[in-house]
């Protein structure tokens, strides 16, 4: 390709709404282009590199045996309806009308679509097991998308399931995910963990994430030296609770004019944070109820609908709790409380003399005793797990990385197969539900991720393996002999299969070696002065560089001796 033809149009500045590297560098590149929050076009370098990014992903499934087929980012509401998942998701499941006013969701992910698909098609255990993949266009209305494709709205996904007649097979299928998976984060060159996660709304049992690791994602992934790793929306808290031995002191209404947050109360009150009990009121399928966790603590919502089994949670606004409660948020507390449901973190229950909100404007009760005072519904491990806790293996302290999430793969069961009457006959004869596995990989998200952890203050470092171009040819002016050199040396090139960019712009070369770095080609061939004595210079974007005798086939071995590398 001639710089001069192609479509590649970088900035100098970052756009001012950059909030991350990948961001900022892909942009500024001319590799994405966004058209609205969460919605990018990939220009040329940017299609070159994701379409890279598939063939290895496709490489990496046709070698486990999977099937690519290709479903409508459409999908008629029938089926979510059937699954019972049409409502589960709110206003993140994007719904449209056709002409003729039947319900469409633009398809966030497709376990109904492809479990009706194959209704039919596969009858037979005979035929099991079988896993088909696409990888297609996903759509989701997050509420916040951010920090460029890494969390876009519409996005290219490789979403795959598998069907079995076993959980013995489908383990053997996951099995081979989990090798094909660390196959394709080798072969990007990207530093990543397998990661324990939560299933979520997806169902279903076991779950692993292939988390990138990167100071700017929004995984926190905990890990331990004896090998554990989790993602800490799933990562039990496995410490012992601690039983306070002080005695019960007689509870108390304070006035706490105006006090509300939980640093707030605790300097007013003049007790530290952790007695301080947060109590959040969560609204879900069946109504409102309350949960409990201690002041230094979060929420982890991943394991509270997990534990009330709804999808659906929602934080109850402020308008809200101030309507059907008569409390302002910031006031809010179990004692007296009648007709909500209340489940509170283990952690909860060996606390004494503990301050909650007063469920009245501007109180709060101190010495606040469980069994006394109030009693939860339920107990369970609400927190977010944190640096510092027990390893859920080992006990000793959990470390923190952040981390992007590129894959995830969860063992399904019959939860769709069961919902959309898809069977098969097994060798008895019988009619069963397919056991099912789902496994999903983030391919645009991987172009961004890749970028976050390979950059530097000039741009891009693409990894051979996913550059848009390997080699870009840059001669330092129009002069002729060196023009005429470049040129033949691109003709050369091309013809032994070598993916160059001959930049044949009319620019200094200033431009065009700061082109080079943004845009991150991985070797540059400068033809320069040095061509008069019989040399070009051959310079990796990773800084080294070599001078090779001005003679094509050196050239062309002295890129390819450094591939290697
Ligand atoms: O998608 C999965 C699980 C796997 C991931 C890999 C490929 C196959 N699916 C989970 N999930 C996540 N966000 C969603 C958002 C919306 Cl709006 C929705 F309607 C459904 C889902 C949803 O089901
Ligand atoms: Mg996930």
């Amino acid at each position: 390709m001639k710089y001069s033809q192609l479509y590649a149009p970088t900035l100098k500045e970052a756009p001012a709404d950059s909030e991350v590297p990948s961001q900022e560098l892909l942009i500024r590149g001319g590799f994405i282009r966004k058209i609205a929050a969460g919605v990018y076009t990939y220009l040329p370098l940017g299609r070159r590199v994701l379409l890279k990014i598939e063939r290895i992903v496709r490489e990496e499934m046709d070698r486990i045996g999977a099937n690519e087929i290709l479903m409508p980012i459409i999908q008629p509401a029938e089926l979510w309806k059937q699954s019972g998942r049409w409502d589960d998701y709110g206003p993140e499941m994007m719904k449209l009308r056709d002409r003729h006013d039947r319900e469409f969701t633009l398809g966030p992910t497709h376990e109904e679509l492809v479990t009706f698909l194959i209704q039919n098609e596969l009858n037979s255990y005979k035929q099991l097991p079988m896993t088909l993949y696409q990888i297609a266009n996903k759509y989701r209305d997050e509420i916040r998308p951010r920090f460029g494709v890494l969390r876009a709205r519409e996005f290219i996904m490789k979403d795959g399931y598998s069907f079995h007649d076993s959980w013995e097979s489908l383990h053997e299928t996951y099995k081979a995910h989990r090798q094909a998976y660390s196959n394709i984060m080798e072969r990007l060159g990207l530093k990543y963990a397998i990661v324990e996660a939560s299933s979520g709304a997806i169902g279903g049992s076991e779950s692993h994430e292939f988390v990138a690791f990167a100071d700017t994602g929004e995984s926190n992934i905990l890990y331990c030296d004896c090998g554990y790793s989790g993602n800490d929306e799933r990562v039990p808290y496995v410490g012992e609770v601690v039983y306070e031995s002080e005695e019960e002191k007689p509870i108390e209404k304070t006035y706490t004019p105006n006090v509300k947050t939980v640093e707030d109360v605790a300097n007013f009150l003049n007790v530290p944070v952790r007695k301080i009990v947060k109590t959040l009121i969560y609204k879900g399928r069946n109504g409102y109820f309350m949960a409990l966790v201690p002041g230094d603590r979060e929420l982890n919502e991943e394991k509270l609908k997990a534990f009330v089994n709804d999808q659906s949670l929602v934080f109850a606004t402020p308008e809200e709790i101030l309507k059907d409660f008569g409390v302002p948020i910031g006031f809010l507390g179990p004692v007296g409380v009648k007709g909500i449901r209340i489940i509170a973190d283990t952690q909860v229950k060996g606390m004494k003399n503990f301050v909650v909100g007063g469920m009245e404007k501007d109180y709060h009760y101190v010495n606040v005793n469980v069994g006394r005072d109030f009693v939860p519904d339920e107990w369970t491990d609400l927190v977010v797990a944190r640096e510092g806790d027990p390893c859920p293996v080992c006990s000793k302290p959990l470390k923190m990385k952040k981390g992007i999430e590129l894959g995830h793969i969860f063992k399904l069961g019959t939860k769709y197969s069961e919902a959309m009457g898809s069977k098969y006959m097994d060798r008895d004869g019988q009619l069963k539900p397919f056991i099912m596995g789902c496994y999903g990989w983030g391919i645009s998200r991987t172009m961004g991720a890749i970028v976050e952890q390979l950059h530097d203050e000039k741009g891009i470092i693409w990894p051979l393996s996913v550059a848009p171009f390997t080699t870009i040819i840059t001669p330092v002016s129009n002069n002729e002999n060196l023009m005429k050199f470049a040129t033949e040396l691109y003709e050369f090139l091309l013809l032994k299969g070598e993916e160059v960019l001959f930049d044949d712009r009319n620019v200094s070369p200033g431009v065009k070696f700061s082109d080079a770095d943004l845009i991150g080609i991985p070797f540059r061939i400068t033809i320069g002065k040095t061509l008069n004595e019989g040399f070009v210079e051959i310079k990796w974007r990773t800084g080294y560089q070599l001078r090779v005798e001005a003679d094509f086939e050196k050239i062309y071995e002295a890129l390819n001796v450094s591939k290697e590398k």
